[in-house]
């Protein structure tokens, strides 16, 4: 007999008529734009041809956006949603374990107390806690976080059983007590215990914060390997209601100058062999410590996926999307990633499955063991993929239900050889000449390793499912300031381009390994930081053209003009249509669309600047964490929809030039047509300044009108007049001028 279904899947029928609609007529049009480029260099002979550098780059950039936009057309293939059913769920005691990975590495932009919140949301998620175990992995090896997660320890005592006694929703006390809307009012002594540990909790806080004074936020890189398990040397380990808490594990693993440490890859290899000793859960959750537990269902809600014996056995991970608690009404920054979310992910969801990543996601053990697991056991070829712990080899064989299963817990001398075994699998040499980073556990070769690491699941031909419940899972903290959200955005775009230029380039190395859908969307992902080039194109080349009275764009009585004014109609058409048929708003469209351009000046240009020294062995990798305190003035502005511009001039001087450099090209064009005509031939030149204008509008404003903190310096001003003046001379000689 067939049992009921875990889960079921809705097809966005709607959507998928529109977008192949879109697909039709918008390839149409860019082929009509090729062949008008193509023949009207080859056969436009009159002194107001475009030269052949102008043309040139144009073409090019042009030719790019279309192939990053056919690419991105994979994403709207065929969007789908999901629903599970929890009440089908096989009951508690035979839910496999879960593991819960949680990485830090900063105390100082990284505070404990947020760290310890998220520590303490996983704790308490609704299942059987002999089941769960979360890892904390610390690579500043502060020893302000140790002495932090002991506190979160003895709190969470209190905590994880009031949870689970009123089935409390969010699991994360910092968002609990500051907002208090989950209703159990009603149950006898309830507020009483409520009030009760908010006054304990509010001296864990006091404790951390008295600590951060006496000890301080210090990170070393240059320590030894430093595991425990956390309370199980209280005296009272046996009383019954540590019986009722999930194992938690701190894990500072050995850092030394000498040795590449890999960032939070690393970690999370380390991680993943630390509790293949200890507790060897099937399954894993990996979340950032930005990330707290805000639904604490969540882990059965992606055991309905994990459990379902059809798609199981090729299922590598159930992504939850990343969702912020700190987003404003018009996030101006775009700071939730909303697109990614709202529409890629479902988008790929209904082909292979998302992308991995980076946080919110629970992924099968046996899917980061790679290949190698699958061969025939050989001992010798386990060791010279896995490492030489016999222990963790051991690991790989054996199966456990839950903790009571478990050595360390049971046996003291046992427990003290497997922890002296976890600081060996925790130091830096342990994985020198094995396949960790490269074909096992996370991979190393992009600082996205996230991204990088789900590309190659899904090209061993695992799959993966978007699970995305109308209460968010989990929530965090993005950064809301332009400054770090440029920061971010760089560091990400050099990772991405560092797949794309490798032997990894989606295009290449995912055709035949994955369906032809999703290397496209894999591929658009990757390429996204060379946005940049056309984007810096277009916003100087047909403007010096204009300058000079050169057109690039057909004049408007002519029938070319329609592909170009159809594929940009188009292009904004379907993005509003994807914002608003997903609940946003046409201030957000607008928005997403600046975000888009400020981006694609700066953090992709950065980001693949930075691809290209990596690439020529000129700079090394590097991981800065995102700054998670934020700045009390700028979250004011963040949240009232004023732009910050507290940033460097690097970040700012290409936005600014860009946009000097259209206000002299908009105003020149305007003049010029007045007073000598030629309006119908300079036209789409004149649009695409006045557009690029009133697109950055809160930049002429930050530059000319404001006299706030967050105004655009006028020292960036300036350096950015000098350079958009340097681009018109080198313009002018370069291109245009003829003797
Ligand atoms: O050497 C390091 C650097 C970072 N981290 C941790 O990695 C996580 C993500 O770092 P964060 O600074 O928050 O970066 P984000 O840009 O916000 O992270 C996004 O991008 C990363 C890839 O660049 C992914 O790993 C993340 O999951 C994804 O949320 C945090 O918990 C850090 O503590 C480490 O453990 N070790
Ligand atoms: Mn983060």
């Amino acid at each position: 007999m067939e049992a009921f279904p875990l889960h079921q899947i809705a097809v966005d029928k709607l959507s998928v008529y529109i977008n192949r609609s879109h697909t039709f007529i918008h390839s149409t049009v860019l082929i009509c734009m090729i062949v008008y480029r193509v023949s009207s260099f080859l056969f436009n002979k009159d002194s107001q041809a475009i030269p052949l550098i102008p043309w040139l780059l144009i073409f090019s950039s042009e030719l790019l956006l279309g192939f990053i936009w056919l690419m991105k057309s994979a994403y709207n293939w065929r969007p789908i949603s999901r629903s599970v059913f929890l009440e089908r769920l096989p009951p508690d005691d035979d839910l496999p374990p879960i593991d819960v990975f949680i990485c830090t590495a900063d105390p100082v932009r990284e505070p404990p107390l947020k760290v310890m919140n998220t520590v303490l949301s996983s704790m308490a998620l609704d299942y059987p806690p002999g089941k769960l175990s979360v890892y904390l992995s610390d690579d500043a090896g502060s020893s302000l976080t140790l002495y932090a997660i002991h506190e979160a320890w003895d709190f969470g005592r209190l905590w994880v059983p009031f949870c689970r006694k009123y089935a409390i929703k969010n699991g994360c006390p910092e968002a609990y007590f500051s907002t208090t809307i989950d209703d159990h009012g009603n149950k006898i002594g309830f507020q009483e215990e409520q009030k009760n540990i908010e006054v304990e909790y509010e001296k864990f806080k006091e404790s951390l914060r008295i600590a951060g004074e006496s000890i301080g936020a210090k990170s070393s890189q240059d320590h030894p390997a430093m595991i425990e398990i956390i309370g199980s040397k209280d005296p009272v380990i046996a009383d019954s209601d540590d019986a009722k808490m999930p194992r938690v594990v701190y894990v500072s693993r050995e850092k030394r100058p000498s040795h590449p440490h890999n960032f939070k890859a690393g970690s999370l290899n380390v991680l993943l062999r630390v509790s293949g000793i200890i507790s060897n859960s099937p399954y894993i959750l990996v979340l950032d410590c930005d990330m707290y537990c805000n639904d604490s269902t969540s882990a059965r809600q992606a055991m309905c996926f994990h459990l379902d014996q059809k798609m199981c056995s090729s299922l590598a991970f159930v992504q939850f999307p990343q969702k912020f608690g700190n987003i404003s009404k018009n996030d101006i920054y775009d700071a939730a990633l909303r697109y990614i979310f709202v529409v890629m992910w479902p988008g790929m969801d209904g082909l292979r499955g998302p992308i991995l990543s980076g946080t919110c996601f629970y992924i099968k053990r046996e899917a980061l063991y790679g290949r190698s697991r699958e061969k025939d056991v050989d001992l010798v070829q386990l060791k010279q993929s896995f490492g030489p712990s016999n222990e963790f080899l051991r690991s790989l064989k054996t199966k456990r239900t839950s903790h009571s299963d478990n050595k360390v817990v049971d046996d003291q001398d046992s427990g003290t050889a497997l922890l002296q075994e976890t600081r060996f699998v925790g130091s830096p040499t342990y994985e020198t000449n094995t396949a960790w980073g490269k074909e096992i556990g996370f991979l190393y070769d992009s600082v996205v390793e996230d991204y990088f690491t789900g590309f190659i699941l899904h090209c061993r031909g695992w799959s993966s499912v978007f699970c995305n419940p109308q209460r968010p899972a989990f929530l965090g903290s993005s950064p809301t300031n332009l400054s770090d959200t440029l920061i971010q955005g760089t560091r990400w775009n050099t990772g991405l381009l560092e797949v794309f230029l490798s032997r990894f380039c989606p295009i290449i190395y995912g055709l035949g390994r994955v369906p032809l859908l999703d290397c496209m969307c894999y591929a658009y992902f990757s390429a996204q930081p060379l946005y940049c080039f056309p984007v810096w194109c277009l916003a100087i080349v047909p403007q010096l053209c204009l300058l000079n009275g050169i057109p690039v764009y057909p004049r408007v009585s002519s029938p070319w003009f329609i592909p170009y004014s159809v594929a940009f109609l188009s292009t904004l058409g379907i993005h509003l249509w994807d914002v608003l048929r997903t609940g946003g708003t046409t201030r957000i469209w607008w928005n997403e669309w600046r975000v888009w351009m400020i981006k694609s000046v700066t953090a992709y240009f950065y980001g693949s600047l930075d691809a290209l020294l990596k690439l020529f062995g000129v700079k090394e990798a590097s991981f800065v964490p995102t700054n998670k305190v934020a700045d009390g003035e700028q979250v004011k502005r963040y949240q009232l929809g004023i732009y910050d511009f507290q940033a460097s001039t690097m970040l700012l001087a290409p936005l600014v030039t860009l946009v000097i450099l259209n206000m002299v090209s908009f105003i020149w064009g305007i003049g010029k047509s007045t007073l000598a005509g030629g309006w119908g031939e300079l036209f789409g030149q004149i649009f695409l300044s006045f557009f690029i204008l009133i697109v950055n509008y809160p930049i002429i404003e930050g530059m000319m009108l404001r006299k706030d903190k967050g105004r655009i310096p006028p020292s960036a001003t300036l350096f950015s007049l000098a350079c958009s003046f340097l681009i018109l001379l080198f313009g002018y000689t370069a291109f245009f001028y003829r003797s």
